[in-house]
């Protein structure tokens, strides 16, 4: 078991010796841990047994990890207790342990895990997403939710629908380079929505950036799982504490964020400057906000959390891309629930025109259709960590201020007593004859995530992914790749690190 864990940390004899300064952390928090009364006398959310100092740490998945909490589920419950080296974590396993927490408490459970790497030495501690619970949180959530409610969003349509109607006239062109093309697309949408900027031919470098970004986040890891971590105080050490490459990473990862943050801010400026000579304004969030804090002058004493909410609208947009791969994947293997979805555009738009917002109520198939694809793979099934603030009874079990939470979407959303056969994919379910069916457990009330802390563009989400979803039912048939043999290649359906695999439409008109 120690040789197990000499592995974890890393085949790196400096990390070990940093691993036993955090046991001796490790060690008083139990101590202080175990001191609390009422802590003891109620029961913990029960969960896998675990070892003496790291808890669960070597029963935690390493992959598929949704998968696994709903094996562990028929075992312990819908709310399970486990426990990684003194960190309680809780993984909420219904839709009514999600709700009556997440949702109902939202006020003690909407504080997100400390990403301490990522936050002090990769740039990241503007980051709304991985941020703590502050007055800067709150400041950046306003801020967003200013530009993205749900009035604000027609006004980005007309983008919204040129740059669909881009990416079919591209994917007309070049149907191998789908992945491309939706990659380009929300890369578009965002940097036009975000900071009223419109992409050229040539590559963009604001979005090499963002992929520069996540190319460094891939060589750390799952976030939030290094050591530094588990046991915040070695933060104190320098970076370099944890190997050279590490350190070369974090400096890396930190000068690409704050690039991030300022180099489209101020392109998106020059333009509006240049624009108020005399061409038309692209509505943009940037512009929003310029105009709304124009008076106050508070887009000076606020711009890097100006700045920070709209960086965070394209590095989030890959989620975007990820829902658009999951549709190609559903209407390639279900060609049926395609005919239907098609046969409904047809027969409203008759053949002289091409979808707007205004067909969306007349449209309810495609409207399952959607839901579908959101349930169907959830782009994020664990959601996004919450972190309890306050002691708090569930059900007659313990959870400990400071707890890790995990939603977990897919079981929420593959339960079979409401979704029948969940692995299939039916957009029937949400359908009552040829009218969408009322009271549908809607997928997109889990899949943007929970309280307090849900998502701030699921708005632009859903009027991206339903105008994309659209258009290409509109001109496109997508089916099944074929392979030398003339045979159709069945694609690999399983669902890895939230991303699904995407396969060539081998037929375009
Ligand atoms: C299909 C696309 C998207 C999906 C599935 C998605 C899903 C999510 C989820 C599950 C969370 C975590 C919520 C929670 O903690 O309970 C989240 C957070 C967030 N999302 Fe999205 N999102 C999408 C697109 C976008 C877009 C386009 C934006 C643009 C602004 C955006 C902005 C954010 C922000 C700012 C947060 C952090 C909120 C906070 O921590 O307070 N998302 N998203």
């Amino acid at each position: 078991m120690l040789w197990d864990l000499y592995r974890t940390f890393e085949s790196d004899p400096f990390l070990f010796l940093i691993g036993a300064a955090g046991c001796i952390l490790l060690l008083s928090k139990i101590y202080f841990s175990t001191k609390g009364g009422l802590r003891n006398s109620l029961r913990k959310p029960p969960g896998p047994k675990g070892w003496p100092l790291i808890g669960n740490l070597l029963d935690m998945p390493k992959s598929h990890q949704y998968l696994t909490y709903m094996e562990w589920r028929k075992k312990y419950g819908d709310v399970i207790g486990v426990n990684v080296c003194g960190q309680p974590i809780v993984i909420l396993n219904s839709r009514q342990a999600v709700h009556d927490l997440l949702v109902k408490r939202s006020a003690i459970y909407s504080n997100r895990p400390q990403m301490e790497v990522l936050n002090k030495w990769g740039g990241w501690d503007w980051t709304l997403a991985f941020m703590q619970g502050s007055e800067e949180m709150h400041r950046q959530r306003r801020l967003l939710n200013q530009c993205l409610n749900k009035g604000m969003i027609a006004r980005y349509h007309t983008t919204i629908q040129n740059e669909a109607l881009d990416f079919c006239l591209r994917l007309m062109k070049s149907p191998e380079r789908h992945e491309e093309l939706i990659d380009r697309m929300s890369g578009a949408n965002i940097m036009s929505i975000s900071y009223g900027h419109q992409l050229g031919e040539e590559t963009d470098e604001n979005v090499e950036r963002i992929h520069a970004v996540f190319a460094q986040l891939i060589k750390l890891g799952n976030a939030g799982s290094h050591i530094v971590d588990m046991f915040p105080a070695l933060s104190a050490l320098p970076s370099w504490c944890f190997g050279l490459d590490f350190a070369k990473t974090m400096k890396r990862l930190a000068s690409l964020m704050d690039a991030s943050l300022t180099v489209p801010y101020f392109q998106g400026l020059r333009e509006i400057v240049s624009q108020d000579s005399g061409t038309a304004k692209t509505p943009s969030m940037l512009h929003t906000l310029i105009e709304a804090h124009r008076q106050d002058d508070s887009s000076v004493a606020h711009e890097r959390s100006i700045q920070s909410v709209l960086s965070i609208a394209y590095l989030v947009a890959a989620k975007t891309l990820v829902t658009m791969s999951t549709f190609f994947l559903a209407m390639m293997v279900y060609p049926e629930a395609q005919r239907k979805a098609q046969a409904e555009i047809d027969s409203l738009l008759k053949g002289e025109r091409l979808p707007t917002f205004e067909d969306r109520k007349s449209l309810p198939y495609v409207e399952a259709t959607m839901n579908e694809v959101l349930r169907w793979k959830p782009t994020l099934p664990l959601g996004l960590a919450h972190q309890s603030t306050e002691d708090d009874v569930y059900n007659g079990m313990f959870i400990p201020a400071g707890t890790t939470i995990f939603p977990n979407t897919w079981a929420c959303l593959h339960e079979e007593a409401d979704f029948p056969d969940p692995g299939a994919f039916k957009p029937e379910r949400y359908m009552d004859g040829a009218k969408f069916k009322q009271g549908s457990i809607l997928a997109k009330d889990f899949v943007f995530g929970y309280g307090r802390r849900a998502c701030s563009g699921k708005h632009l989400a859903d009027a991206i992914v339903w105008m994309n979803i659209t258009l290409v039912l509109a001109i496109f048939d997508i089916s099944l790749p074929v392979g030398k043999s003339g045979s159709p290649i069945m694609p690999d359906l399983n669902h890895k690190y939230g991303a699904t695999t995407m396969y060539v439409p081998s037929r375009c008109p």
